[in-house]
């Protein structure tokens, strides 16, 4: 019977760190948790990190988890089921796998209980947000467990249809790295003007954050929130009018409807 405790990661990486980060934070007990990752230097890294103790390859201490966390790239996804399929049937999957169908999943590891999740990378500090998906066969209380795992990670949020996951990863799994690239945009145009890369960094940083904080909190549409900054043919307004010229509203639109293409192309081994 395996222990209902013990949930193995196939894939040692950046995301199965920041899971891994949040359940040692949660109470976790290293002992139960396993690690299948291939690259010497990342178990190393697990090791340092959060005390876990990582194989280089699938062996039959798998069959130990009660949870298995698929967290390899898309693309690596067949092979590392091939080498688990025989150990990891009778348990719970949870994927955090862009793009690859819970029914891809469900025929690679001959178990039909299995969870989608799209979490982001600040779940590394437990302010991430995820999306999760649920197979008709998942129950109610392993829903609750998948919650609970998550939990110290940030926000969590339901989808009913699985197509929707890859409209969650265009939009907030790889958001981080569209708000990065905003902030380092400021960070170069504070440079351009003769600020100090210190000062640009904390003018950017905390203007993204207050203004975040202030989205959340208001009741009023981000829209309104920004015409209270623009005043009648001020800075703001010349700033505006150029981003409008150069259509980075649209292009931004685009970017993330490329980012669900690339999820769908994905899921159908692209
Ligand atoms: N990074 C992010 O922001 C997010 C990522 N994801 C998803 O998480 C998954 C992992 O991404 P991420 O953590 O960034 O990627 P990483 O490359 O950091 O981690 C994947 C790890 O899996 C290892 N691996 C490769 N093949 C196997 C195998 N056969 N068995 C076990 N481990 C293997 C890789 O080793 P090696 O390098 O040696 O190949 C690598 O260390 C992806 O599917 C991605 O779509 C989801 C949400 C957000
Ligand atoms: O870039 C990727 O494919 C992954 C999924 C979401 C964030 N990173």
């Amino acid at each position: 019977m395996p222990s209902p405790t013990t949930i193995a990661f196939i894939g040692g990486g950046n995301m199965a760190g920041a899971l891994i980060g949040g359940l040692r934070r949660s109470g976790q007990a290293v002992e139960h948790i396993l690690v299948i990752e291939p690259w010497a230097e990342q178990r190393e890294r697990l090791a340092q990190q959060h005390g876990v103790t990582a194989l280089p390859a699938a062996d039959a201490s798998l069959a130990r988890a009660a949870l298995v966390v698929w967290a390899v790239k898309p693309q690596s996804f067949a092979e590392a089921a091939a080498a688990c399929a025989a150990q990891v049937g009778g348990a719970l999957q949870l994927s955090v796998m862009a793009g690859i169908r819970s029914e891809t999943i469900a025929a690679a590891t001959g178990s039909q209980r299995v969870v989608r999740a799209m979490p982001n990378t600040p779940a590394l500090i437990g302010q991430g947000i995820a999306g999760l998906y649920a197979r008709p066969q998942v129950s109610d209380d392993e829903r609750a467990h998948v919650e609970a795992l998550l939990a110290p990670t940030g926000q969590t949020l339901w989808v009913d249809r699985e197509d929707d996951l890859d409209s969650v990863t265009a939009l907030s799994g790889s958001g981080p790295a569209y708000v990065f690239l905003f902030i380092e945009s400021m960070m170069e145009a504070a440079r351009r003007m003769g600020l100090s890369d210190a000062q640009g960094r904390a003018l950017a940083l905390r203007t993204f954050a207050g203004a975040t904080e202030l989205a959340m909190r208001s009741e009023d549409p981000p829209a309104v929130l920004r015409e209270r900054v623009t005043s009648k043919g001020g800075t703001t307004f010349a700033a505006l009018e150029s981003m409008r010229a150069d259509g980075v509203g649209e292009a931004i639109v685009r970017a993330v409807l490329a980012a669900q293409t690339r999820a769908a192309e994905l899921g159908r081994g692209g």
